[in-house]
């Protein structure tokens, strides 16, 4: 078998939400898919009504093909400082024309604050390696796991896009979706993260050939990039500062901001100066937070969305113990 779905963007490219169908009758959830976590989380019919702010909730009692997942629980938390936590059922789960009958969805009890306050966000599913799944006494496998076998391919690809509905495929390459040749690399998933070596990076005419490990994360929205690439980055844009009450890099609004290229394997990836423009970080307009921060205190870079968006990434569980990414141009 083989799927495609759509990846359609929030405001500012924030995050982007995927209709998923859970249970019998299909009970559809807008859910995140994030190569960054191993968790099918969902708001649910347990998740205290004061938690709830427009979300749909999975209500596993009104799915006849939901069974309880005894004694086992969940809980999640993510560097942003948000968290979820709960019970786990096991329920059909289709996404587009891939389904798994048996799949563990894990059902909220609790969730903090930001996922309380982000109501289209029903929920998270995980597509990082099954290693880092949070389910407790027994660890659960991811949809992509369960599905792989089903799959012409075992690979899952991203083709996300900028303020406009993208593509998630499994099981094949969508040749059509990228340009030039996909060039791979091999993924180190000790941590559980599809972990990558990029290999360089140009700003304007200059490039460095600065080798350093990121991972490939669908669900963090910035490029949290080495200190080194956040100093040459925005000393080439007047007015930029480093503020911490906003968080992060800022700059004016209408400053002249420089496209940015990252190297992995053969390919060159650009990522254009209007999705570096991130969004407006104050009240007036008039300074803007950038796309691209420091991945300080994380121990590794994040390839979030501001860079995934500017190119066509292949998933490959390839052989079990080679695992591998695939990028291209589009
Ligand atoms: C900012 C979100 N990203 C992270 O915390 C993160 C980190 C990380 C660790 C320490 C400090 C900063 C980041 C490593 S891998 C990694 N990636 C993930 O954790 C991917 N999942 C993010 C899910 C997520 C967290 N807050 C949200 C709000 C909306 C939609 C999705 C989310």
């Amino acid at each position: 078998t083989q799927g495609s779905v759509a990846a359609v963007p929030e405001k500012d490219d924030i995050q982007y939400l995927t209709p998923v169908q859970i249970g019998t009758p299909p009970q559809t959830l807008n859910l995140d898919f994030d190569s960054g976590s191993s968790d099918l989380w969902v708001f649910s019919s347990e998740t205290p009504s004061r938690q709830v702010n427009g979300q749909a909730q999975y209500d596993p009692t009104k799915s006849s093909t939901s069974e309880k997942v005894d004694g086992q629980t969940w809980s999640i938390s993510y560097g942003d400082g948000s968290a979820s936590s709960g019970v786990v059922f096991k329920d059909l789960v289709q996404v587009g024309e891939v389904s798994f009958p048996a799949q563990a969805v894990e059902v909220a009890q609790k969730v903090s604050s930001s996922f309380s306050s982000d109501e289209n966000n029903d929920g998270l599913l995980g597509l990082a390696f099954s290693k880092i799944n949070t389910v407790k006494p027994n660890r659960q496998t991811t949809f992509f796991d369960n599905v792989m076998g089903g799959l012409e391919k075992p690979i899952w690809t991203s083709d996300l896009k900028n303020d406009a509905p993208g593509t998630y495929n499994f099981g094949y390459i969508d040749e059509n979706a990228y340009t030039g040749e996909i060039s791979y690399v091999p993924v180190d998933n000790s941590q559980g993260f599809w972990s990558f070596e990029a290999s360089g990076y140009s700003i304007g005419n200059k490039t460095v050939p600065l080798k350093f490990q990121g991972i490939a994360d669908t669900g963090t929205s910035l490029a949290m990039l080495p200190q080194e690439i956040n100093t040459a980055y925005y000393s080439q844009v007047p007015g930029a500062s480093m503020s911490y009450s906003l968080g992060g890099y800022v700059f004016p609004c209408d400053a002249k901001i420089p496209d940015f290229t990252y190297k992995v394997g053969d390919v060159s990836i650009t990522i254009p100066a209007s999705f570096i423009n991130y969004a407006e970080a104050d009240e007036e307009g008039t300074k803007c937070f950038g796309g691209i921060q420091p991945d300080t205190d994380i121990g590794f870079s994040i390839f979030g969305d501001v860079a995934l968006k500017a190119a066509f990434v292949v998933f490959d569980a390839g052989t079990e113990s080679t695992p591998r990414l695939g990028w291209a141009t589009k």
